[in-house]
């Protein structure tokens, strides 16, 4: 009995013990597994181990039947790109906005053409020919010169039909208009250096808008642009500037205060764009009013600050067309500060003085170089003569 009870009792604590060590492993095992760090290098946990979450997914046991299909979580949406766009090749953008120009400019054209094919031309009917031309802002000089060639034309052919008088007229306004003036762009670099172009004008007549249109055309022609924001009296006029850069992914170099240095932001703008290999830099300047003496002086300023570093070598004056000869004297004061190199004319598709191109063209010996024909981004036109004579005889 006692050998019994005694063996009952070994067996007792060796099965124990034997227990004992099998929980013992197992524990460990399940303990190491979820403690150990990975290695460096060694795989982290492969996508199908991931739980969609991201989780590190559940152990499946063998022979259980997994029924639910695992819950798909939709991949977070990719932010967007920022669209930049395409903006529209310059060449053949007049003929596309020549409608503009022929609406606006009916009397000019249509009016000219009834009167001159409207048979024997006597006194009273040149004066209204002469009337039609100063209405639409041809000037007086250009006016008399025109009338005066048309008389002795028609004098010298005879009365012709439509087609004839519309070649002759188209003729004596394209004379008037002068295609050999040279209406390229300062926008190449220049002797290594980004070329400067400079954009001045009274407040109103579009000249952030014509800057930013501006980036587009040379944006469409592949150049690399960078924009100054030099107008820090209007506060919204940098705001303004870089919305239109940024849509066509070109740079604005602007002061986050407003009334700063306009000279110091145009001076960090050439120097940013020499700095970024630019093709060209174009600075918008602030309108200001050509009697405020010191507001020219300013602008003087502006350009002398530039030239430290690099030749400004274009001045555009940005004139409102519907101001018609109102805009010739500012064009003036303009030209005496510093020095006009080409104009741009905006609003032509509001105004029936299309002759202010030629008007404006002699008054100040500098050719119309872009011509702004509506409000859309692309609406800005390089000046072609022969397509702006066809649209307003058209
Ligand atoms: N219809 C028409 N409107 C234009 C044209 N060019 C500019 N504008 C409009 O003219 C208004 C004035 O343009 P801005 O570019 O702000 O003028 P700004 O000269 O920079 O004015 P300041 O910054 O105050 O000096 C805006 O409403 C433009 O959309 C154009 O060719 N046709």
């Amino acid at each position: 009995m006692t050998y019994v009870g005694i063996a009952v009792a070994i067996l007792v604590v060796v099965g124990g013990v034997i227990l004992g060590l099998l929980r013992g492993r197992g524990r460990s095992s399940v303990e190491d597994e979820r403690e150990a760090p990975p290695l460096p290098g060694s795989p982290g946990p492969s996508d199908a181990d991931l739980a969609p979450d991201g989780a590190i997914g559940t152990i499946e046991h063998p022979g259980e039947v997994v029924e639910e299909e695992p819950e798909v979580v939709a991949a977070p949406a990719p932010a967007p790109a920022p669209t930049v766009e395409t903006p529209e090749a310059p060449a053949g953008r007049l003929r596309r906005l020549r409608a503009r120009l022929a609406r606006s400019n009916s009397a000019l054209g249509k009016g000219l053409l009834a009167l001159l094919a409207g048979g024997s031309l006597d006194d009273a009917a040149w004066e209204e020919v002469e009337d039609t031309l100063l209405a639409a802002d041809l000037g007086v000089a250009a006016t008399t010169e025109l009338v005066a060639a048309l008389r002795t034309r028609v004098a010298v052919e005879g009365a012709t039909d439509e087609a004839g008088v519309r070649r002759m007229l188209r003729e004596e306004l394209l004379r008037l208009v002068d295609p050999a003036m040279d209406r390229s762009l300062a926008d190449e670099r220049v002797d290594g250096r980004p070329a400067c172009i400079l954009v001045v004008g009274v407040n109103g007549t579009g000249k952030t808008t014509t800057v930013g249109k501006l980036a587009r055309v040379l944006v469409a022609q592949d150049k690399d642009v960078v924009l100054g924001a030099a107008d820090t009296f209007r506060a919204a006029a940098a705001d303004q500037l870089e919305t239109w850069g940024g849509r066509v992914g070109v740079p604005t170099i602007r002061s986050e205060r407003d009334g700063a240095d306009p000279a110091a932001v145009a001076f960090d703008a050439v120097k940013a764009a020499a700095e970024l290999e630019a093709d060209v830099v174009i600075i918008d300047t602030a309108g200001r009013l050509q009697n405020k003496v010191g507001l020219m002086d300013e602008l003087g300023k502006v350009k002398r600050v530039i030239e430290k570093q690099s030749p400004v070598d274009e001045v555009l004056l940005v004139l409102d067309a519907t101001t018609g000869q109102n805009g010739m004297r500012q064009a003036e004061v303009f030209g005496e500060v510093v020095g006009i190199t080409g104009i741009v004319l905006t609003k032509l598709d509001g105004t029936a003085k299309g002759g202010i191109v030629v008007a404006v063209q002699r008054g100040l010996g500098v050719p119309v170089k872009l011509v702004g024909l509506g409000e859309g981004p692309d609406d800005l036109a390089p000046f072609d003569p022969e397509a702006f004579v066809d649209a307003i005889l058209d």
